[in-house]
């Protein structure tokens, strides 16, 4: 794309508006004292005051919404709900793993009238699992709403199924679920019309819009899109940098800025770190499988040629593990995702392609085997255990000075102590739900 049409479409809504940041001290210090906090899911401490009642949203939604076992909003959708149901912009940063997900499935569904054969929300995001993870949230408040299709189009599968599913009225999506490449692929080709969309995602939108490539297909592919429509964005991580990026795609936005960034660390995540040689690596990450109690754990790398090594080698071991990298056939990167969503594999190795988003209940440990370049990709990466409130642990391997700094970046940045791992290990009852 054209450096001219970038200017043209960031002349889009140029003129700032300011952002109007809600008022949500009080609800973070119930957070961060809440004494009786529960870790039962569903139970988020300091979220009682509101229920998903409150929200007025259709009944068929609040009926999904019971049979999910959601039983009380957490903060985040407490705050972010009302405000998306209006149709005003939304640009939004809270916590990993406190339901952002929850909050552009709902209510877009509660303001979707579906007609057949018209597209009105799309959503975007920066990998092919979360794409399918997001798809299924769909499905899952969708379940009493019979008139609404939703579609999830992805790279590495064949474009041509996905332009039969368009070009029948009867299959083609009200809710697209996409990343940039596939669903920019499929507008430019005329495949799939864009012109009654009322609602635009972008989740993880600090990933999705900081990459070259994705920013210029999400761009066009906001242009297929009619001028009015709602924009929201969602991320753990929006850094003073990408702000000014996402405000361009929006008009007047409401700013949610659930946590500042010192805020942002999980309180339920206790976080080590280990320092040792590099050749120590997989010595350590042996006994720490043998040694830790866990349900299930993801390791992080920092390649996916890494990542077969270590999967291999962990076979070779005994572990029984799956690998997700961006090298592996679509057919099997689903396949290895289902497998471990649905526990049917304790343990996984993965690049930063599972780094963000992916919400797998059950996780409680995750190891950098090869720490991450910055600071925000770290916090993204612990996320993944830990969930809505759930208790969990990472540890983090230090091998390099590059590794030191960015530990100390994280530190600092997030206002959080990294202990060194104990010798005697961690009491498993401290990180385990009861
Ligand atoms: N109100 C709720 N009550 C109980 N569970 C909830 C509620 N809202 C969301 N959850 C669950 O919490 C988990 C985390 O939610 P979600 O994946 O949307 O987090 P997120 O904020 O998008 O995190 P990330 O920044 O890591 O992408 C999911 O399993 C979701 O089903």
């Amino acid at each position: 794309m054209s450096h001219e049409g970038e200017e043209e479409l960031l002349d889009y809504s140029d003129s700032e508006d300011v952002a109007v940041a809600p008022s949500t001290a009080t609800a973070n210090e119930e957070l961060k004292d809440g004494k009786d906090e529960s870790n039962k899911k569903g139970s988020y401490i300091g979220v009682h005051a509101t229920s998903f009642n409150d929200f007025m949203l259709k009944a068929e939604l609040l009926r999904a919404i019971a049979d999910c076992g959601f039983e009380h909003p957490s903060e985040v959708q407490q705050v972010c709900i009302p405000q998306s149901l209006t149709g005003t912009d939304v640009l939004c940063q809270a916590k990993s793993g406190l339901g952002k997900t929850a909050v552009f499935v709902l209510s877009t569904l509660n303001r979707l009238d579906p007609t057949p054969g018209e597209v009105s929300v799309v959503v975007i995001c920066h990998t092919r699992e979360l794409a399918y993870q997001i798809r299924n949230e769909y499905a899952r408040f969708s379940k009493y709403m019979p008139n609404v299709i939703t579609e999830v189009f992805y790279g590495g599968t064949p474009i041509n199924k996905n332009v039969e599913i368009l070009k029948n009225k009867e299959t083609c999506p009200n809710i697209v679920v996409a990343t940039p490449g596939r669903l920019n692929a499929l507008v430019r080709e005329k495949h799939i019309r864009l012109n009654e969309v009322k609602t635009f995602v972008v989740d993880e939108c600090d990933k999705v819009l900081e990459s070259i490539h994705m920013r210029s297909d999400v761009q066009e592919i906001f242009r297929a899109t009619p001028h009015e429509k709602q924009v929201m964005m969602f991320s753990a991580t929006l850094s003073a940098e990408i702000r000014p990026v996402c405000r361009k795609f929006m008009k007047s936005p409401l700013e949610l800025f659930i946590d500042d960034e010192s805020k942002l660390t999980l309180h339920g995540l206790q976080q080590y770190y280990i320092k040792l040689e590099e050749r120590e690596k997989n010595a350590k990450l042996s006994d720490l499988l043998d040694n830790l109690a866990f349900n299930q754990v993801i390791i992080f790398v920092k390649s996916t040629r890494r990542c077969n090594e270590l999967n291999r080698l962990l076979a070779k071991c005994g572990f029984p593990t799956i690998a997700v990298h961006s090298d592996l056939p679509q057919e099997k990167r689903t396949e290895n995702y289902k497998l471990f969503k649905d526990f049917k594999c304790r343990i996984c190795v993965a690049t930063d392609v599972f780094g963000r988003g992916i919400d797998v209940e059950r996780i409680n440990l995750a190891i950098n085997y090869d720490m991450p370049s910055d600071a925000d990709q770290y916090l993204h990466r612990v996320g993944r255990a830990g969930r809505f409130g759930t208790k969990g642990l990472s540890i983090s391997f230090i091998s390099s000075e590059e590794d030191n700094e960015v530990l100390e970046k994280i530190q600092s940045r997030f206002d959080v102590k990294v202990a060194e791992f104990p010798e005697e290990g961690v009491d498993a009852s401290t990180y385990m739900q009861s």
